[in-house]
């Protein structure tokens, strides 16, 4: 058995707090799998790497829209992956190697499942014992797998085997001609973008009577329209089984059922693919560390329980020195949000080893995480962001709304931009005069909603962010002032 003062489980946003600070310490970092977690390796940064270029692919095959005379003639697959796995390989080689050397010489990298058996010991694959006075866990989610007959979960995102994940669809040794994706959310939608703008044959086959349904239904609707244009996009059905074809590279047949949640659908009896992508949400890595066996107290849905300090809970009462952040315990799974909470973890650590034995700190002494804001964005085609409630939300916290949709077209770009489709929604509340949140579905929607997030975050009234700046003209940005112009509240 070997005794640390500080164990980190994951190092995806785990690994930003573990500085200088920490070098009068023992300390230890488990990871099973690739350093940087899964915004690096498989997630946000690939991923927009892949994204860019697939909207300069989308917008040269639609450029005679804008009366330019431009073509599509294909991506070069294996080029663009260098590009991108290049970086990251070698970003991720080189965060093991600083952990692993003599510049961290107080740290052992142990790269291996580990297991937990009690509160504050756990047990690595190999069979070793490590207890800690303080750990973090930063496990991550992994994607979630459906219960469906010809799926053999064990075989998922291994070589030769026809379905996949977003965790081996980007290093696909060739672009697939035909690619089916099962689910309609956030990861459904950014990988339909970028296959579908590089010439595969992509079709989308989504449970409900829309696409990306935990947008506020006016935004969601608006996306479905624009999605639905120019996609092949199956709604209200759902996978019955999966057929594979004999030997490497033969085609998957997708058998179909109605999902029950459309009325009167029509749907295929079954659709043909090459490669399948599996997007049905992402589930918190808390089975795979025992986490509930051991006694930690987990939601309904399966993260960690902790508080604002970022303290882990079991029975109801915090784990004296353990924390949690991230995708394991946060019901945001956004990079943003993991790493902030690591920051306050990181802060809260530094204030609990001054404080002498584990979970010695008084709690006036400790950073709050703050939830409050929080921003998305859907890198897809068009762009998707949201900040705060949706109308619904709003109304049924008791808010008296007020709500304007303005159109992209209504702004001197938008018509730059021929007109294409997008909205501005802002939801405020009459009396306060503070907005409540906001949804975007247009181009570049993940960077004009930033005036938003931050007038949120600083409770800054709508009426005063629409006049109390200049906007520039004739930048896009100014469908968001028109936005906020047309809100109405309460006369003083
Ligand atoms: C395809 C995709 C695209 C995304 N794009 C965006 C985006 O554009 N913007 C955004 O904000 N978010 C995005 N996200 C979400 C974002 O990647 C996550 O919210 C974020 O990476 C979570 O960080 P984390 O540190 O909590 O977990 P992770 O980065 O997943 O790190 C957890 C680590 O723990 C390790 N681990 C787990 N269990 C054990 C164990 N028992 N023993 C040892 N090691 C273990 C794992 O191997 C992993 O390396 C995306 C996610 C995906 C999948
Ligand atoms: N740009 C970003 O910030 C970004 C990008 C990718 C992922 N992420 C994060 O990763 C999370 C996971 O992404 P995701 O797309 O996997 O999840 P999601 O929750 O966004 O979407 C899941 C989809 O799968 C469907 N679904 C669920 N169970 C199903 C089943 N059994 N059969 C068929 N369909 C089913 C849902 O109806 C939904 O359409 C996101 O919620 C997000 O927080 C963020």
């Amino acid at each position: 058995m070997t005794h640390y003062d500080l164990l980190l489980i994951g190092t995806g946003s785990g690994n930003m707090f573990l500085d200088k600070r920490f070098a009068g310490l023992k300390t230890a970092i488990a990871e099973e799998w690739h350093f940087g977690g899964t915004c690096l390796n498989v997630g946000c940064i690939p991923t927009k790497m892949f994204v860019y270029p697939a909207t300069i692919a989308e917008e040269a095959a639609h450029a005679r829209r804008y009366d330019v005379e431009a073509a599509f003639e294909g991506v070069d697959w294996s080029a663009l992956q260098e590009r991108i796995f290049s970086r990251v390989d070698a970003i991720e080689a080189g965060g093991r190697e600083y952990r692993s050397g003599d510049r961290q010489p107080n740290n052992t990298v142990i790269p291996e499942h580990v297991r937990f058996v009690d509160e504050k010991t756990v047990v690595t694959a190999s069979g070793e014992e490590i207890t800690a006075d303080r750990i973090v866990i930063a496990a991550g989610a992994a994607p979630t797998l459906p219960d469906t007959p010809g799926l053999d979960p064990a075989r998922v995102d291994t070589p030769g085997y026809p379905i996949v994940t977003s965790n081996s669809i980007m290093r696909l040794p060739e672009q697939p001609k035909r690619l089916a994706i099962v689910g309609s959310g956030v990861i459904a939608m950014e990988f339909a973008h970028i296959f579908a703008s590089f010439g595969t044959e992509v079709t989308v086959i989504a449970r409900g009577p829309r696409l990306l349904q935990d947008l506020d239904g006016t935004a969601s609707a608006e996306f479905t329209t624009i999605f639905t244009a120019d996609h092949n996009v199956i709604l209200g059905a759902q996978p019955a089984a999966f057929r594979l074809g004999d030997g490497e590279g033969a085609p998957v047949t997708i058998d179909l059922e109605p999902s029950g949640r459309v009325d009167d659908v029509d749907i295929p009896a079954a659709v043909d693919a090459d490669i399948v992508l599996i997007a049905i949400g992402r589930h918190p890595n808390t089975a795979g560390l025992d986490a509930a066996e051991v006694g930690y107290d987990l939601t309904p849905d399966g993260r960690l329980v902790v508080d604002a300090f970022q303290r882990v809970y079991a029975g109801g009462e915090p784990v004296p020195g353990v924390f949690a952040l991230g995708d394991i315990s946060s019901e945001h799974q956004l990079k943003h949000v993991a790493n902030h909470e690591a920051r306050v973890v990181g802060d809260n650590l530094v204030v609990d080893v001054a404080a002498g034995a584990p979970g010695a700190a008084a709690e006036d002494a400790l950073e709050r995480t703050s939830h409050k804001a929080v921003p998305a964005a859907v890198f897809t085609s068009p762009q998707v962001a949201t900040v705060g409630m949706t109308e619904d939300e709003a109304r049924l916290a008791g808010h008296d709304v007020t709500v304007k949709v303005q159109q992209y077209s209504d702004v001197a770009y938008g018509w730059a931009m021929a007109d294409d489709p997008g909205i501005v929604k802002v939801i405020a509340d009459r009396d306060s005069r503070l907005i409540l949140g906001a949804q975007i579905v247009g181009a570049e929607a993940s960077m004009i909603i930033q005036p938003l997030i931050q007038a949120m975050a600083f409770d800054q009234p709508a009426d005063e962010v629409a006049r109390g700046q200049y906007w520039i003209h004739p930048a896009l940005p100014e469908v968001i002032e028109n936005a906020l112009l047309g809100l109405e509240f309460t006369p003083r």
